[in-house]
């Protein structure tokens, strides 16, 4: 299972192309656009989400509400095209007009400058447009329908907001999946911890005032994932290291921990690894999880607890110096519009890149082309290990 995307910024669309989904699994696009409203919202949004209504279409790969096992495209509109036509349509255009229209100021944080160096583009505004986090949308419907797959295999996974511009919100183990759900999405910045919820809004204000931006810390949280999921025999079949790499290519974000992570390099070895106990009802389990639902590469069969770090958002009002690549004379960049603070977003988008790593493995080592198979090999290995 894969997905490739497609889509410029201002462009006229989104593709998603997933392949590798089994056949006869119940899709509808409803579940594809609730993600999609959800990776809209949160306090510290600018303008453009305002613009965009995002909605998905289903173009290929499902009929009457079920998966064809064939390729699923999806295409999500940009509603702000309509106002970028004679800078993002692709009539071609004179010189003179390319040259006066061309982006030649690189942008701090962004990949402005080293994309304009790698693929040789004058005009910036040809990495910038595919370098944007508008991409996350259709990264989110990809997403969508693994969860969609995760679901009818009891598999549930939730993102939500743990930190912003270091307000923390408490740790509360004992909540269920559904509270976690309904408390993030009640929440305007995504948070499960009512008391620093206001705090964390004030924050994003004040930077907006300043002309400044945050970042944070967004923590995802899955549920139902069968132990032994994943292979310790290979780098690039640890699932623990694929989500890293997926959560790590989200835009803005600059690191990843499981578990209790970082903290592990301040403890003994015994306040880190989780005892192993077994009862009849369920077989083996663990009495904590701060290893976050990985060992050796593989799921244990707790919860999968991952973090993800988000830089502050790179475009500022107070903007930082640059470089002109024409004139090699220094700027202040002037910005029309931009989040201050997109973590409660970004925690959305973080929620499908990971619940596609999921999936992706899940396929991976119960490989069937139709969904009930998929559904029964799940099954018998469930009740394979609890036996064991
Ligand atoms: C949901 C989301 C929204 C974002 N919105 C903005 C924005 O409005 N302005 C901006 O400068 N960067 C924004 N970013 C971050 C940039 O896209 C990102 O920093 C840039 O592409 C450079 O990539 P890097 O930070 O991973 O190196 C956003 C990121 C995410 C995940
Ligand atoms: C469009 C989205 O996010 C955009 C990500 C982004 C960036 O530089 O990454 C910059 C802003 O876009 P614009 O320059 O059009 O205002 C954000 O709005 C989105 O999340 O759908």
């Amino acid at each position: 299972m894969r997905y490739l995307t497609a889509g410029e910024s201002h462009g006229k669309q989104l593709t998603t192309i997933i392949e590798g989904i089994p056949s006869n699994m119940p899709l509808v696009k409803e579940d594809i656009n609730a993600s999609l409203l959800r990776r809209q919202k949160g306090h510290g949004r600018g303008k453009r989400m305002q613009i965009e209504k995002d909605l998905a279409d289903i173009t290929s790969g499902v009929r009457h509400g079920y998966t064809l096992g064939s390729p699923i495209a999806l295409v999500i509109h940009n509603d702000d095209f309509k106002h970028w036509t004679d800078i993002m349509g692709d009539d071609p255009i004179a010189d003179d007009q390319k040259i006066r229209r061309a982006v030649s100021r690189p942008r701090p944080g962004h990949a402005d400058l080293n994309g304009a160096l790698k693929y040789g583009h004058r005009d910036m505004r040809n990495v910038l447009e595919r370098s944007s986090a508008r991409e996350t949308a259709a990264r989110v419907a990809a997403g969508a329908v693994a969860k969609t797959l995760l679901k009818q295999l009891g598999i549930e996974v939730v993102g939500y907001v743990k930190e912003i511009a270091g307000i923390r919100a408490k740790d509360n183990p004992s909540l269920t999946m559904k509270e976690r759900f309904d408390m993030q999405e009640a929440s305007p910045v995504r948070t499960l911890d009512k008391t620093v919820e206001k705090q964390m809004m004030e924050a994003i204000d004040q930077a907006k005032k300043d002309g400044d931006s945050i970042g944070g810390v967004c923590e995802v949280y899955v549920e139902g994932m069968p132990a032994g999921v994943g292979s310790y025999v290979h780098y690039d079949r640890k699932l623990d290291g694929r989500i890293a790499g997926s959560v790590a290519s989200i835009n803005a974000f600059k690191g990843v921990e499981f578990g209790i992570g970082f903290e592990a390099a301040r403890k003994n070895g015994s306040e880190v690894h989780d005892e192993i106990a077994w009862n009849e009802l369920g077989g083996y389990y663990r009495k904590t999880n701060r290893l976050g639902g990985f060992e050796g590469g593989m799921t244990t069969g707790m919860p999968i607890v991952v973090r993800g770090v988000m830089k502050p958002i790179p475009t500022l009002y107070k903007p930082l110096q640059s470089v002109d690549i024409e004139t090699k004379e220094p700027f202040h960049a002037s910005i029309e519009r931009s989040d201050s603070c997109a973590v409660p977003a970004a925690s959305v988008v973080m929620e499908h890149v990971v619940a596609f790593e999921l999936a992706r493995t899940l396929l991976e080592q119960f490989p069937n082309d139709q969904f009930s198979k998929l559904q029964k090999a799940v099954a018998d290995y469930r009740e394979e290990i609890r036996c064991f």
